[in-house]
C-alpha cells in the first residue's frame, strides 16, 4: 500500500477571482522514496506539497495516507495523522525564538504525547547531536547560524520518527555550504532509515540527487520520473523499504 496517495486531486482557491493552485493530480509515493517535485515559479508546488501533507485540503479529489482517505478523518485525526507519520521542513526554520534547539525539537512529541519528559528530552537530545548540534542542545534559534537552525528544524520534523519527510525548498535560504549538508541529511534519511522524503526544491544538484522527479506546470503534472543515474547511492533502498513493510 502506497505511503502517500493524491487521486484526481484539484485546489481552487475562491475569492473575486478563482485561482487553481493544483489541478487533478494523481500520483502514488511508497516507502524510501526521494522524490523531487521541480517546475517553475507559481507552478503549485508547495500547493501540491500542503494538500499532500494534510495541511490544506482538496477541492475536488482525494488524499490518502496509508490508504486512509484524509476527507474521512475529522480535524483531530488529521493532526495526529500530521504529528506522527508527517515531519515537515520549510524553506524558513519556524523554531520558536523562546525555546532552546532541544525545547523546540521537543514540541511535537509534547504534542503527541507518547513519552515521558525524560524520554522526550533524550530523544531530542539524540536528534540533535545526530545533525551535528549536540554542542548547542541549550542554545536559542538566534544564537545559531541559518544552517544549524535548519538542522535544528529537521531534528523537530523527525521528533516523532515518521516515516515520511515533506520538504519544501529546504536549502532555499542556505548557504551552499550549509544546502550541501542539507542535501546530504535527507539523501541519509532514505538510504540509510528507509524514510520516504518528498522535496520541493529549484536546486537542481538537489533535483537530480533524487531517485524520482515530478514536473509540475501550471498545478500539472507534465512528468514524473525515475531517473537511473541518481540510483546509485540508493541502490540499496527497495530492499529497506521492503524490510521496513514487511516488519511495520
Ligand atoms: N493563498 C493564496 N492566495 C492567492 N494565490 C495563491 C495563494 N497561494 C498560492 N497562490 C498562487 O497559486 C499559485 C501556486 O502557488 P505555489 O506557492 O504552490 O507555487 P510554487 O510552485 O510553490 O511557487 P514558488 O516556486 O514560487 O514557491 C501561484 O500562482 C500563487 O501565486
Amino acid at each position: 500500500m502506497p505511503l502517500i496517495e493524491a487521486r484526481g486531486v484539484t485546489r481552487i482557491l475562491s475569492g473575486a477571482v478563482e485561482t487553481t493552485l493544483v489541478s487533478d493530480v494523481s500520483l502514488s509515493i511508497g516507502a524510501g522514496e526521494f522524490v523531487a517535485v521541480t517546475g517553475p515559479s507559481g507552478s503549485g508546488k508547495s500547493s501540491l506539497l500542503y494538500l499532500l501533507g494534510l495541511l490544506d485540503l482538496p477541492t475536488a479529489g482525494e488524499v490518502l495516507i496509508r490508504g486512509r482517505p484524509t476527507h474521512a478523518m475529522d480535524e483531530a485525526e488529521r493532526a495526529a495523522t500530521r504529528l506522527a507519520t508527517l515531519g515537515f521542513v520549510f524553506q524558513f526554520h519556524f523554531l520558536l525564538p523562546e525555546f532552546s534547539a532541544l525545547g523546540n525539537v521537543m514540541i511535537p512529541m509534547r504534542k503527541l504525547g507518547r513519552l515521558d519528559a525524560r524520554a522526550m528530552r533524550e530523544r531530542a537530545a539524540l536528534l540533535l547531536e545526530q545533525l551535528g548540534l549536540g554542542g548547542h542542545l541549550d542554545k536559542l534559534p538566534e544564537q545559531l547560524s541559518g544552517g544549524q537552525r535548519q538542522r535544528v528544524a529537521m531534528a523537530r520534523a523527525l521528533a516523532n520518527d515518521p516515516p515520511v519527510i515533506l520538504a519544501d525548498e529546504p536549502t532555499g535560504s542556505l548557504d551552499t555550504r550549509s544546502s550541501a549538508q542539507v542535501r546530504d541529511i535527507l539523501a541519509r534519511l532514505v538510504a540509510e532509515q528507509g524514510r520516504t522524503v518528498v522535496a520541493v526544491t529549484h536546486d537542481l544538484t538537489f533535483a537530480e540527487a533524487m531517485r524520482r522527479r515530478i514536473h509540475l506546470v501550471d498545478g500539472r503534472i507534465v512528468s514524473d520520473e525515475f531517473s537511473p543515474a541518481a540510483a546509485g547511492p540508493q541502490a540499496g533502498l527497495n530492499q529497506v523499504a521492503q524490510t521496513q513493510a514487511a516488519t511495520s
